[in-house]
């Protein structure tokens, strides 16, 4: 499924990117050796004349576990997105070429979501033509942002602009950080580490105080907004236009939840396969773990969501192509409905992976627990993206208040955007598809049902906040009132977007490829659509998308199909053509020597490198020679 990466001999065969040794590295060697990586990344780039699309995949292919994460994925698409033409050609060329390291500073100790509330201030000196940059008390500090720890040289400083006495709302500013001479902290300027996460720990997530920092006004970044030589503010594009780097980011974020649930998935299928634990039948010969329907049942829907997060991701990049060339050319027609998409699906997929993850993890039984199964270590890596680029919860309302508007056009009679088209429908001269059995295997109903379940939840909570505001409550409260329904709602119209894309994308493979494979993609994408049914079974009948007859046949019909995907379970796996050291999992290795593999990483352990630990000579010798033990 992912591009193979024809230079993956090339980058494996150095033995910095063999990540076994990973595992006992502290922060600052972690921290080390990201930044190394990215260096030795570019250097091979340079050597092999790589494309920016395979320096990207070869980040992908060593889990992303590289230096500069935020230099790459924000500040320079932030100065791609957020600067003039002349800024641009002062600052990329010096991002790209790491003579400027970046981070993107928005977060603050008090503040990350509501960003209209965001306390650093950049105050116009008309004096000087600088602004000034103040984080006025403790709660302003910038708190978070990757890479700002110890390595970034400039931060893009997201910033309330004041001119006068009046505040024009936040805005981004080019900070210089450090010394491009020894790296210091410039005058003004408290910088460090927020210390060690739960994951994540070669980055340098840091906290930054700004005590009244002066940076010339072309330092403001002028795309969408410019302040003149004397005062006067100048805006060109929405304000929102200034949040264009979020946008791409949960953009991103889907493609780095579908890789770690493919990594998840291919440790837990292999591992299944390998693992062989008691027998149904008496004095049998012990089964395969993956033949025992529950653990298909544990696994599966991660399989499928692999397949279902990277149609989406590739459908959701296309549209979001579409609306950015346009937004580049001054044209924010598209912004709400990619803002609308993106902020869901960003929740959505990181949503569904960290839950299906864990469900990997479990079906390693004891040896998932341990490092070397890589499961658990992926979890923890992944954990961040439910909060990161906006807190799910968040995300999901963002969506919501979309969809709110596009139910709001259609009954309206006006126009939709393409994405919620289906609110157009009638929804009351909705029939279930389902009829009788045999029709639950049927990809294109499901979908029907799907949307008539999308549907009703937005035009339910549409409703239902409509009559709060009639009985005369006031806005916030009848919002407040109906925030998890704007969820559900949220939540019903990402899945559908899901189902949708899978459905598509099989339908759209199958005109080109052997009736065989098709068959085993349709096989996964009718799964992916009852799993998902069943697991919010409660929301469709509520929609009555379905009644109960047709839930017990879609159950059924679930159970049925675990059993049509397992004997090529393992091949959609092999599929997502993942090399051993992209996994780096002992147990999900291709050669299934599992239990060898997990030998090797024990032998490998530092606690193993001595027979005799310290604390041998420390304690245990006394105590067990019944030597009265020193004062502790
Ligand atoms: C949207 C908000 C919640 C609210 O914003 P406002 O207060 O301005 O909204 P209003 O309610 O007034 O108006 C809503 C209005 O605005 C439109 N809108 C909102 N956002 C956008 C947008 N982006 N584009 C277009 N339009 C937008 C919306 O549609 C409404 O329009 P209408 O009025 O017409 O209806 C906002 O405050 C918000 O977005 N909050 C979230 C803040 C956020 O996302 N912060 C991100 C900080 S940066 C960050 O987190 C970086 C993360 C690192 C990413 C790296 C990749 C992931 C890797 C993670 C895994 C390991 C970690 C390794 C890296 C590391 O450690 O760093
Ligand atoms: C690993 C990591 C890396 C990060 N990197 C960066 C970075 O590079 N740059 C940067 O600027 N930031 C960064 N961040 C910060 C990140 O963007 C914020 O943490 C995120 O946007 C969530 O904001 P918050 O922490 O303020 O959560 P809060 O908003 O305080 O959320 C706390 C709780 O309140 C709820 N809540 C908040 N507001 C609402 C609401 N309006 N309606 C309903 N519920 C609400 C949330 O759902 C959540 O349950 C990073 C964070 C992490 C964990």
């Amino acid at each position: 499924m992912q591009k193979t990466f024809k230079n993956e001999k090339i980058l494996f065969a150095e033995p910095l990117f063999q990540c076994d040794g990973l595992a006992g590295f502290t922060r600052s060697e972690l921290y080390e050796n990201a930044i190394h990586r990215t260096l030795r990344i570019n250097q091979l780039k340079k050597e092999h004349n790589w494309t920016q699309e395979d320096f990207d995949i070869a980040i992908r292919c060593l889990n992303y576990e590289v230096g500069f994460v935020i230099h790459l994925s924000m500040f320079i698409p932030a100065i791609e997105r957020l600067a003039t033409d002349d800024q641009k050609a002062k600052w990329l060329p010096l991002a790209e070429s790491y003579r400027i390291l970046g981070t993107y500073a928005q977060t603050e100790l008090g503040h990350g979501t509501n960003l209209m509330a965001l306390e650093t201030t950049a105050t116009f000196d008309p004096r000087t033509d600088e602004f000034v940059l103040r984080t006025p008390q403790l709660s302003s500090m910038k708190w978070w942002p990757g890479s700002l720890g110890k390595t970034a040289t400039h931060a893009i400083v997201l910033a309330q602009l004041i001119i006068g006495n009046k505040n024009y709302g936040m805005n981004p500013f080019m900070v210089q950080l450090r010394s491009l001479e020894d790296h210091m902290p410039l005058p003004g300027i408290i910088v460090g580490d927020i210390g060690a996460k739960l994951g994540a720990n070669s980055n340098d997530n840091g906290f930054l105080i700004l005590n009244d920092v002066r940076i010339p006004r072309e330092n403001m970044l002028a795309r969408n907004s410019k302040v003149t030589k004397d005062g006067r503010y100048i805006q060109t594009s929405t304000n929102k236009a200034n949040y264009a780097t979020m946008v791409l980011v949960r953009l991103s974020i889907i493609r780095w939840a579908e890789d770690t649930i493919k990594n998840g998935s291919l440790i837990a299928i292999r591992y299944s396969a390998v693992r062989r634990q008691s027998s149904l039948q008496a004095g049998g010969p012990e089964m395969q773990v993956l033949d025992y329907q529950t653990q298909q049942y544990k696994i599966f829907p991660s399989l499928a969501a692999s397949y279902a997060l990277f149609f989406t991701y590739e459908a959701m990049m296309k549209e979001y192509e579409i609306a950015y060339a346009q937004i580049m050319r001054g044209n924010n027609q598209l912004l709400g409905q990619i803002h609308g998409q993106l902020s869901g699906l960003k929740a959505f997929a990181s949503d569904l992976v960290t839950y299906e993850l864990e469900m990997c993890r479990r079906s390693c039984g004891g040896h998932g627990y341990l490092k070397a199964s890589v499961v658990g270590e992926t979890l923890l890596h992944t954990l961040p993206l439910v909060t990161v680029e906006g807190d799910n919860t968040v995300m999901y309302l963002q969506c919501a208040r979309y969809l709110l508007k596009q139910i709001a056009k259609a009954l309206a009679g006006q126009d939709v955007d393409e994405p919620t088209s289906y609110l157009k429908k009638d929804i009351l001269s909705y029939t279930c598809p389902v009829q009788k059995g045999e029709h639950c295997t049927n990809p294109n109903y499901l979908l029907k049902i799907y949307t008539q379940r999308a549907h009703s939840a937005i035009a339910s909570v549409a409703r239902q906040l409509q009559f709060d505001l009639e009985s005369g409550k006031d806005q916030s409260s009848a919002f407040n009132n109906n925030l998890v329904s704007l969820v559900q709602a949220a939540k019903a119209h990402c899945q559908l977007c899901l189902m949708k894309n899978f459905v598509e994308s099989v339908s759209a493979l199958e005109r080109t490829c052997s009736e065989n494979l098709a068959s085993v993609l349709r096989q996964l994408c009718l799964y992916f659509g009852l799993h998902g049914i069943v697991t919010a079974s409660g929301e469709f009948l509520e929609s009555e998308a379905i009644g109960l007859q047709q839930l017990e046949w879609i159950k059924a019909e679930e159970l049925k199909s675990l059993a049509a995907i397992r004997p090529n379970a393992v091949a959609l796996v092999d599929a997502f053509d993942l090399h051993d050291q992209t996994v780096m999992s002992a147990l999900g290795r291709y050669d299934g020597n599992a239990y060898q593999h997990l030998f090797e990483a024990a032998k490998r352990e530092p606690m193993n490198q001595t027979q005799v630990p310290p604390a041998y000579y420390k304690y245990l010798r006394d105590l067990i020679k019944g030597q009265p033990l020193a004062k502790l």
